[in-house]
């Protein structure tokens, strides 16, 4: 667990980048810090491994106040990841890794072992680990920062703005593989951003920070999204708000009903209804229109995922009703998107 007491920073050109924060973030989750530029995110972070010290008020490691730890031992007990991985270039992918480990007393064959083992929790194959940073894609080389924050199995992880560098899709993958890693790690993680829909995604609670080094709201996603403490909050959450809440909504309520089905690539004439074709383990492969041309399916969810993705499958589907699928891909039933919303409207109570 790490918590903020009444922390300040004011830098000595009077600049005051952290007032009074006040935070809990709670052990074996993901809290993000996030905010416009300037807001006093990475000076927050930095306090915590005591690259700054505040001004006043306390900062408590797992109950213990970091200003009577010293940083290097501090240090130890926390992995810290940055922007574009700060990788050292000289050395390989496998000794990048390695370094905490044998910073620390560890063997070098140990700590590569360890490093080995790391390379391939964050996905990487192995054969990466004889390279050198420069020649890693800048997803590649995060995965390396990452893995190399994991090295010496710190119980907290600092990540600041771990994943701006790279484009959307690898972003998208990222975030997914630090959920995953996090699933089986179960580490405590203060992260910064800039991206609001990035703290949305990853984040158990969001906490928005706004210029001047002031908490404007520490909440879960979903209540940021349905409960903005105010106009700051909601502007900077952004468009579609509504919507995007119901990412947390499940769909659990949602009844799928069944939906006649044609064997892919069996003849097909016309009818009075769509008809969804499916493949020979009944995986959905698109629809037969009345008129009996073949259609493109909409978006597929799967059941009990959540409404958003009910919604959106009803929605983008060509014949109105969206198709719901098990675990395995397979076809579980069909939904329209009035019976979807009439299941977020019957738990508005
Ligand atoms: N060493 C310093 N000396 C003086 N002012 C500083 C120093 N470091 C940061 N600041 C100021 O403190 C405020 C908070 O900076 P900080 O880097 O924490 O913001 P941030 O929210 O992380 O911003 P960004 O998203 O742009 O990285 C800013 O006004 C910044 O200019």
């Amino acid at each position: 667990m790490i918590e903020f007491r009444d922390v300040t920073k004011r830098f000595d050109d009077g600049t005051t980048a952290v007032n009074g924060l006040d935070l809990v973030v709670e052990a074996g989750t993901i809290t993000v810090f996030v905010g416009p530029s300037g807001c006093g995110k990475t000076t927050s972070l930095r306090m915590v491994n005591r690259m700054l010290d505040p001004t006043s008020g306390t900062i408590l490691v797992d109950g213990e106040d970091v200003l009577g730890v010293d940083p290097p031992t501090l240090r130890r007990g926390i992995g810290y990841v940055i922007q574009q991985a700060g990788l050292f270039p000289h050395r390989t992918v496998l000794d990048n890794v390695a370094t905490v480990p044998l910073l620390i007393g560890w063997t070098r064959r140990k700590a590569r072992a360890r490093a080995a083992e790391l390379l391939e929790l964050v996905g990487l194959p192995a054969e990466l680990g004889r390279r050198y940073p420069v020649q890693l894609s800048g997803g590649q080389q995060q995965r390396v920062g990452v893995a190399r924050a994991l090295a010496a199995d710190p119980p907290v992880l600092l990540m600041d703005e771990p994943f701006s560098a790279v484009d959307p899709v690898v972003r998208e993958g990222l975030q997914d593989e630090l959920l995953r890693l996090q699933a089986e790690l179960d580490k405590t993680i203060v992260f910064v951003t800039h991206d609001i829909d990035e703290a949305i995604r990853i984040g158990d609670k969001v906490a928005v920070m706004r210029t001047g080094g002031f908490l404007a709201q520490y909440a879960p996603p979903s209540v940021l999204l349905t409960r903005p403490a105010d106009d700051f909050v909601a502007n900077f959450v952004g468009k579609d708000r509504g919507y995007r809440s119901l990412s947390f909504v499940d769909s659990s309520g949602v009844e799928v009903v069944e939906v006649p089905t044609v064997p892919e690539g069996s003849a097909f004439e016309s009818s009075s209804d769509w008809r969804l074709v499916v493949d020979a383990d009944k995986r959905p492969q698109g629809w037969v229109a009345p008129d009996a041309s073949v259609v493109p399916g909409g978006s597929l969810y799967e059941v009990g995922a959540s409404i958003r993705g009910a919604l959106d499958s009803a929605l983008s589907s060509p014949s109105g009703l969206g198709v719901a699928v098990d675990a395995e891909g397979r076809l579980a039933g069909v939904v329209t998107a009035r019976q979807v919303l009439d299941v977020i409207e019957s738990r508005r109570g």
